[in-house]
């Protein structure tokens, strides 16, 4: 490490979530960078779920009171100051020693619901300790019904609010740039609710998601929906809600960006559960332009990642303050004062 490396982080520099990529790079190893960075073969997803949003063009209203911003809502019984979430994410100690405490501590800090990875690096119980903001957990099923069942009554035991069941990796993608780097958790990481490597099970059907319901007594999302037709199957199966993820394009490369899936996604559920979307929300306008889609809320993944890598709990309360400021921003200047005033009104039709 040089001496650029040991400087203490300073948040204060931090204008955006972009300027945080550079900045975590250089405090990470290059096994850990790569990990958090990459995405399935040659990242046209991840490339994608950017750039569609930055296609969709904006069609704000003037002179309306914004004086009064409001970001609540309320999702599953539980009350959001904003609409953005910590998506889960895997073994926070390699990205800083103080791992999924600090990730905790930070989320509290920032009010926001902390989605716990079933590869977590630390006990759930010495989260739930630290926590001061809701929990929900990221379940990955696996073909032992009875540790599974163990497990959701462990996370549920520990205070977790809702169950995300990932539902996009029966297997892994290809992880092209992992395995350039031998991806593996350096000596002394482990990841206690997962012991053995991980075995994907690539059984899982939607039988099982009704077995799921029978034993979880908190709502079930199933996130890692692209198409209609399983959000059809999700609203009949009887979840509580479903979240439109592409895994951050770590699976199946050239699958469309989530912002271009919600739509569709959106007319079908019509209204019948809430929708949540994740795949490159990096901006205010972002977390807008998902809401006028159809969205309830986002989740944050590798900002996230990033923010705790540079600066351990600051820095991941720092990436939520930047996002909630930018959506109130977004909202006071396209004259939209409460979440339910955006609508699809808010996106630029050139056709219009
Ligand atoms: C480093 C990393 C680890 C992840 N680990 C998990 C995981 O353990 N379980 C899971 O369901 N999704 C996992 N994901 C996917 C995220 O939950 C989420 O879908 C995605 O990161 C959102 O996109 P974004 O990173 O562009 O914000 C991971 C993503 C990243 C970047
Ligand atoms: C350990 C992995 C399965 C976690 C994950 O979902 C990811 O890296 O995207």
């Amino acid at each position: 490490m040089n001496s650029h490396q040991q400087a203490p982080p300073d948040l204060s520099t931090l204008v955006n979530l972009f300027d945080l990529e550079p900045l975590a790079a250089a405090r990470m190893t290059t096994m850990a960078y790569e990990y958090v960075a990459s995405g399935a073969a040659d990242e046209f997803t991840v490339r994608w779920n950017r750039q569609a949003f930055d296609a969709i063009r904006l069609n704000p209203r003037v002179l309306v009171d914004v004086s009064q911003l409001d970001t609540r809502l309320s999702l599953f019984g539980q009350e959001l100051p904003y609409p953005i979430l910590i998506a889960p994410t895997a073994f926070h100690k390699i990205m800083h020693p103080d791992g999924e405490l600090a990730t905790a501590r930070g989320a509290g800090a920032a009010s926001a619901t902390y989605v716990i990875s079933s590869f977590t690096t630390t006990p759930l119980d010495d989260i739930a300790r630290v926590a001061s903001g809701p929990l929900w957990f990221q379940l990955y099923m696996s073909n032992d019904r009875a540790y599974t069942r163990d497990l959701i009554q462990h996370a549920e035991a520990q205070g977790c609010r809702a169950l995300c069941v990932t539902v996009d990796t029966p297997v892994l993608g290809a992880r092209n740039r992992q395995q350039r780097v031998g991806f593996a958790l350096p000596d002394g990481i482990t990841t206690p609710l997962m012991p053995n490597a991980m075995a994907p099970s690539t059984s899982l059907t939607w039988h099982d998601v009704a077995w799921l319901k029978s034993v979880a007594n908190v709502p079930i999302l199933l996130k890692g929906i692209l198409n209609p037709d399983d959000a059809e199957l999700a609203v009949q199966a009887g979840v509580a809600g479903i979240i439109v993820s592409n895994h951050s394009g770590r699976n199946l490369d050239t699958v469309p960006a989530t912002i271009d899936a919600l739509p569709r996604i959106t007319e079908r559920v019509a209204g019948r559960i809430p929708i949540l979307l994740d795949g490159g929300i990096r901006r205010g306008t972002d977390v807008l332009k998902a809401i006028a889609l159809g969205a309830s809320a986002v989740l944050v993944g590798k900002p996230i990642c990033f923010g705790l890598a540079y600066g351990g709990a600051a820095g991941v309360t720092k990436v939520l303050d930047i996002l909630r400021d930018e959506l109130e921003l977004a909202m006071a200047l396209t004259g939209r004062a409460t979440l339910a005033d955006i609508d699809e009104s808010v996106i630029w039709r050139s056709n219009r």
